[in-house]
């Protein structure tokens, strides 16, 4: 765990769960210039249609960026004194670096890197996929895995931690 203090939240939910309303109301509320960094790709009219709702929702007083890949890369372009960042969410990218067979340990760890380093508020936004059964194919173990490790180098580096379920957030940390 850094030791350097961190302004970091980071949300984690289910599908469906209220996270991302919970994290767009912890930034709203901060009173800071907004930015969104999208990690998911718009695959097929369905996603496509509900990325253009997300927008919408947010307003025009949101900065949208999105990158499927280069998470970091894109945090260090837009981080500074006076913004909130909100990244939604961690299991797309984990998603994305999967099937380009990016090296998982060196990006988790710039990332993890990266949190108790930046300028900006981070609020982080992730799914929790490690509740259900074992899954059967060896893809979804692996992704599986992969997610729950990186949810808690993550949660480590965060000052607050918030388990998301049925709209109602639960404090785990901080
Ligand atoms: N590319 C892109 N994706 C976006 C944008 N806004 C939202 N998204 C994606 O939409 C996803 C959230 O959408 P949903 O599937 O509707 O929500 P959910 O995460 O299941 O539900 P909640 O737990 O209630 O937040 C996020 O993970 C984002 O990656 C955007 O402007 N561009």
């Amino acid at each position: 765990m850094s030791l350097i203090s961190s302004d970091t939240t980071f949300v984690l939910g289910g599908a469906r769960s209220g996270k991302s309303r919970f994290a767009e109301q912890l930034v709203v509320s901060g009173g800071l210039e907004r930015h969104y960094v999208a990690t998911g790709r718009a695959w097929d009219e369905e996603m496509r249609s509900r990325i253009d709702t997300h927008k919408a929702d947010r307003g025009d007083l949101w900065h949208t960026h999105e990158e499927p890949l280069d998470l970091v890369g894109c945090l260090r372009a837009i981080d500074g004194e006076g913004r909130a960042i909100l990244v939604d969410c961690l299991t797309l990218w984990v998603t994305n670096l999967m099937m380009e067979e990016r090296d998982m340990v060196a990006e988790f760890a710039s990332l993890a890197a990266y949190v108790p380093a930046a300028r900006a508020r981070l609020v982080i936004v992730s799914n929790e996929v490690g509740l259900g059964i074992v899954p059967e194919n060896r893809m979804a173990r692996e992704f599986r895995d992969h997610a729950g490790r990186l949810h808690q180098m993550i949660a480590a580096e965060a000052a607050d931690v918030y388990f998301i379920a049925a709209g109602l957030p639960l404090k785990m940390k901080g």
